[in-house]
């Protein structure tokens, strides 16, 4: 029973905490994949590894759910050591979700996505309803795609049915290991977008690998930027990571168009001119980024649009406002 404690929704909770704590791998053959590495994801937060190929970003997801065992180091999830635990039983409680997916080829979705709840030994409707619930969830339409075989999907369509088959039996962790880099740019943008609104729903702990900058500012609550042989550069919310590289290195790796990449992260009310109206100007989303601001005064060629919220004009946003605020928080660490 205790085994899977850790893992087993409460009634007040989703998520758990992950923490690395001094992890390492080292190969028979003395690579060193992953020196000390640590690490603290909050609960219900997405964290991001990135970095240069090789770096030990997979070798650290892999050893979270004890596909590679760890030299040496503890691994907590809410404050509990995996390594103490029965790999097997504990991969039944962390979703994982690679980037090929893996479905099953010769069961079809509904079977694919209930793989786990079957382990557990759920009652068939449970597992059948739990299996509809998710592919709902994930923006398939049960009815249409549920009997249908892998081959017969899309490959965004696979990799939707890859994160239901990982959520099916409500994890409280979720390693994705470049989930979203088989399918084509345009594809990507629209599941990145979707998981997004998933994770506001679901709000698991989740690491994500990826080699994508944009895609770790975009889904990222925290970035971990990785140097040779698993070694941490930089852990910081995107923001931040941006505005503030904390060395060369890792300024060169976020790359140099990393200013507008800023804007995208950039709240809209940081260089909101409140009170002010401007008449006839485009209107943009209280809620949205400078990124969103800038695109709207391009669109409209003019150098000023209104923040709406609620319907409501409450300020306006101008070009060089804009900027300010930009040069402003971009200035480099003291
Ligand atoms: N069985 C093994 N024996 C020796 N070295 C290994 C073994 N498996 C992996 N490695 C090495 O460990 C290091 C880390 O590999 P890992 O797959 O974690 O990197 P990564 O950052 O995920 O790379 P990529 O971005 O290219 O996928 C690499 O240098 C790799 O060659």
């Amino acid at each position: 029973m205790d085994a899977t404690a850790i893992n087993e929704p409460g009634r007040d909770r989703s998520a758990a905490s992950i923490t690395l704590e001094d992890v390492g791998k080292t190969y028979p053959d003395g690579t060193v994949a992953v020196g000390d590495f640590s690490l603290e994801v909050r609960a219900g937060e997405l964290a991001v590894l990135i970095g240069p190929s090789g770096c030990g970003k997979s070798t650290i997801l892999r050893m979270i759910n004890r596909l590679i065992e760890p030299t040496h180091g503890r691994i907590l999830i809410d404050g509990q050591n995996v390594l103490e635990r029965n790999p097997v039983e504990l991969r039944r409680h962390i979703g994982y979700v690679i980037q090929n997916v893996g479905l099953f080829p010769h069961q079809n979705i509904r079977t694919n996505v209930g793989t786990v709840p079957r382990m557990l030994g759920w009652d068939k409707a449970k597992i059948a309803a739990r299996s509809d619930e998710l592919l709902e969830l994930v923006g398939l339409d049960p009815a249409r795609y549920s009997k249908r075989y892998p081959h017969e999907l899309s490959g965004g369509q696979r990799q939707r049915v890859g994160v239901a088959r990982a959520l099916a039996a409500d994890p409280l962790v979720l390693l994705m290991d470049e989930p979203f880099s088989a399918v084509d740019p345009i594809a990507r943008g629209r599941l990145q977008e979707e998981f997004l609104k998933l994770q506001a729903t679901v709000r698991k702990t989740i690491v994500l690998v990826t080699h994508d900058i944009d895609e770790a500012v975009r889904l990222g609550d925290r970035i971990a930027v990785l140097g040779e042989g698993g070694t941490l550069r930089q852990y910081a919310p995107p923001a931040e990571l941006l505005s503030r590289p904390a060395s060369a290195a890792v300024a060169d790796f976020v790359g140099a168009d990393r200013g507008i990449r800023r804007l995208a992260v950039t709240p809209i009310r940081t260089a909101l001119q409140a009170g002010a109206t401007a008449d006839g100007k485009p209107t943009v989303d209280a809620g949205g980024t400078l990124y969103d601001a800038l695109a709207a005064m391009l669109a409209a060629d003019v150098s000023e649009v209104v923040v709406v919220e609620n319907g409501q004009a409450i300020g306006t946003v101008s070009r060089a406002g804009l900027f300010e605020e930009h040069s402003r928080e971009s200035r480099p660490a003291a």
